[in-house]
């Protein structure tokens, strides 16, 4: 962790003043110091390997040689990994640390153009396949023989998956389904690593058989030749071109002229087709949608990972930068003394670990529900299926204006590269809009909330997520007034998204007296998405309480104290950014408004000296931050210069350019 090179006396002094262990902080946030310990292994497994070190900046290289860079480095990690691997180290957890969060976008800065292939080709087979396809297919996949991706978006259709074009049309004669895509807004389009990595897809296209359509199902497809990797008769594939970020991961396009596949790659763990043509249901039709559960589900970890990286720059460069004297004839102090900027970042930091908490109890439900969903057991799907979306909108939002909100903090140096925002930024809105487009995860959550609302009036019992519903229509909440407390503004933002899902669901009533059930909805939007936004808000905070009042009684007293302010913070200044809701709702006053702003200031004031200590405690080596303005020992100047000084322009004193157009340019003015 620490520098070989001197610590900039500003952040040495700052680190004087923590009155918490930063290691035992580091090892609660990791859950143990024997994950601390794997987790730096890995880093410094991977990290000291000169092989995945980028001689020149990834920005400075074209999109092709940014490709091309970025699929031998995958390369080399997925050996990497085997080689431990083969030395009895780690399982899944490795490749899940690769694929995203700090480690892979170190690694890759932009992205792993592979990590389809694991977060979603893989998984749909598990999934999707029965076991007969599993033992066909997992083990080369999973040693990379071949490589794959999920290939469901079109260019006409990527939230309303039913509208999907693509068709596989089952021969009983051959016993083969041809595929075809019928016209240009069925192309498939996006497909991580479809472009030119991968040879094989799960392609979610419209089953027919016998004359009839009986909608989307998976279907595995080789694209390529598994020798020369020529596309395949009656495919035509290519890449969609570049991006505002993610631009290693060669998102493709991809259409089908009467491509012929057998009956055994339609994946059939749940819905079958028989030689005869006949077709079996599935036991519920949602089932086609597990493999983007799991993505939501692994999405909100990753926010966590880059919004941590975020905080770490910001902060540590608002500690060694010196701007504007705030008393006139002072000295000019670190800019992390107007208490502007510290609301710049206090905030997001507590934001890291509501949503890491938060993260680790939804992949707990997950692995819950899929475990019962094995033994046929549906009932939690819904309530799972409601809580990840509203969660994967809240978390990558928050996650988007947060890392913006910390590069704004760092001026115009975070405007750089060099910086490190510019990747992050990348990932984290990319997550805004793939696995689901947020305004559409909101409404998902909605409908569910609405049902349970209905529930809940008739008597019925609710679900743990929701149960607040319950002691809402009891009239428990209703009376009492607001508390500026954690639990209390939980209550409050309980309360309010009672209310706003009670009064959304009586204008949906009233707007179905004259509109059909789905206009009335779509007329209700704004107000469902509020609600969703409000029991989303409820439950990230009730997940955080819960957890940590759990996972702090064996800590030393100074770290429970400095995440007890965390929580107070993150919670006071939730309350302020939803004023408007809970004063409508909540019973909130002009006062309690007052009151909340004087503790948000005083938390500022009191995490002052000790925030320093939590970001450090994320235990982010400078080679995952990336960054010349995070680095540990916040020489920030010298890391700018050098970093300069790798610009391909800076290699040569004057560039032909001057002698081709600006000399005769300039003299010809004369
Ligand atoms: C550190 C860690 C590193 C980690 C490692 C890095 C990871 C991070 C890298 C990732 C990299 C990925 C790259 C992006 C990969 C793509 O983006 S893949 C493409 C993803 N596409 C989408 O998500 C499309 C979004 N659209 C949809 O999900 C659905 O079509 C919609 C919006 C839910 C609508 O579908 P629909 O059939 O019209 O559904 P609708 O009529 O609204 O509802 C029908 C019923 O199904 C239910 N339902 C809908 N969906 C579901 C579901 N999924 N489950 C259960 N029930 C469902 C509804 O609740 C509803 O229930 P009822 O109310 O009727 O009881
Ligand atoms: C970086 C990246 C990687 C991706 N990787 C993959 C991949 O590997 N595989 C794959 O199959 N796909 C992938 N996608 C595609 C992605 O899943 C879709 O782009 C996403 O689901 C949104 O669909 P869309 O593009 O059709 O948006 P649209 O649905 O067209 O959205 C446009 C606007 O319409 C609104 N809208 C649409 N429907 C509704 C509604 N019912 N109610 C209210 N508003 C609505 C949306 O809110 C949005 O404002 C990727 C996308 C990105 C950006």
């Amino acid at each position: 962790m620490t520098s070989a090179t001197k610590v900039n006396p500003d952040l040495s002094d700052e680190r004087k003043k923590v009155e918490f262990d930063v290691e035992e902080f580091t090892n609660w946030y990791y859950k143990g110091a024997e994950n601390v310990a794997e987790k730096r292994f890995l880093e410094n497994f991977f990290l000291s390997d000169p092989e995945l070190e980028d001689k020149v900046p990834t920005s400075y290289l074209s999109h092709k040689e940014k490709y091309e860079n970025a699929v031998r480095k995958a390369v080399l990690v997925v050996n990497k990994i085997k080689e431990l691997q083969a030395d009895g180290r780690g399982g899944v957890d490795i490749y899940m640390a690769l694929l995203g969060g700090t480690l892979g976008t170190a690694i890759f800065r932009e992205a792993n153009p592979i990590t389809v292939h694991f977060v979603m080709f893989l998984p749909a087979i598990m999934n999707h396949g029965t076991s007969d396809q599993q033992a066909e297919w997992i083990s080369r996949a999973w040693n990379c023989n071949i490589i794959g991706t999920y290939a469901q978006t079109e260019l006409g259709h990527g939230t309303y998956i039913r509208g999907l074009e693509t068709t596989a049309t089952y021969d009983p004669k051959s016993k083969e389904f041809i595929l075809n895509s019928p016209n240009l807004t069925s192309y498939k389009w996006w497909p991580g690593g479809l472009g030119h990595t991968t040879n094989y897809a799960i392609v979610i296209a419209q089953l027919h058989s016998l004359g009839k359509c009986h909608g989307i199902q998976p279907f595995i497809v080789q694209l390529r030749d598994e020798e020369t990797h020529m596309p395949l008769k009656g495919i035509k594939i290519g890449e969609i071109g570049n991006k505002v970020g993610m631009n290693t991961v060669n998102n493709g396009f991809l259409a089908f002229d009467n491509v012929r596949i057998p009956l055994k790659n339609m994946l059939m763990k749940n819905a079958k087709v028989l030689e005869d043509g006949q077709f079996i249901k599935p036991k519920s039709s949602v089932l086609t949608y597990g493999t983007m559960m799991f993505v939501r589900v692994v999405i909100l970890k990753d926010m966590a990972s880059y919004l941590s990286k975020a905080v770490t720059i910001a902060l540590r460069y608002s500690m060694v930068r010196r701007q504007s004297p705030i008393e006139p004839n002072k000295p000019e102090p670190k800019i992390i003394e107007h208490v502007t900027q510290q609301y710049k970042i206090f905030p997001a930091i507590a934001k890291v670990i509501v949503f890491k908490i938060t993260a680790e109890f939804l992949w707990d439900m997950y692995n819950q529900v899929t475990h019962d969903l094995d033994k046929g057991d549906l009932e939690r799907l819904p309530e799972l299926h409601a809580i990840s979306c509203c969660l994967k909108a809240v978390c990558t939002n928050e996650a988007a204006q947060a890392v913006e909100i910390c590069r704004l903090s760092t001026g115009g140096h975070g405007y750089l590269n060099s910086a490190g925002f510019q990747d992050i930024y990348g990932m984290v809105t990319a997550a805004q809009t793939y696995e689901g487009e947020n305004t559409v995860m909101f409404l998902q959550t909605a409908r569910y909330l609405i049902k349970c609302w209905e529930k809940a009036m008739n008597g019925e019992k609710l679900t743990p997520t929701v149960s607040y519903l319950e002691n809402f229509i009891k009239g428990r909440n209703s009376r009492q007034s607001f508390q500026n407390s954690p639990s209390g503004i939980l209550k409050a933002f309980q309360l309010a998204a009672a209310k706003k899902i009670a009064e959304s669901n009586k204008h949906l009533e009233e707007r179905k007296k004259y509109l059909s059930p789905e206009e009335a909805t779509n007329q209700t939007g704004l107000e469902l998405i509020n609600a969703s936004e409000l029991h989303c808000q409820a439950f990230l905070l009730q997940a955080t309480i819960e957890v940590l009042e759990d996972s702090t009684k064996q800590t030393s007293l100074q770290l429970r104290s400095v995440l007890k302010d965390l929580l107070e913070l993150y919670s006071v200044d939730l309350a302020l950014r939803y004023t408007g809701s809970l004063l409508e709702f909540a019973n909130m006053t002009s006062s309690d408004i007052e009151f909340l702003q004087r503790s948000l200031e005083a938390l500022l004031k009191k995490l002052r000296y000790n925030i320093l200590g939590i970001v450090d405690g994320f235990d982010h080596p400078d080679q995952i931050l990336g960054s010349v303005l995070g680095t540990y020992d916040g020489n920030v100047y010298e890391n700018l210069i050098n970093a300069a000084m790798k610009s391909p322009l800076n290699q040569e004193d004057v560039n032909k350019s001057f002698h081709l157009y600006l000399k005769p340019f300039m003299k010809s003015n004369l």
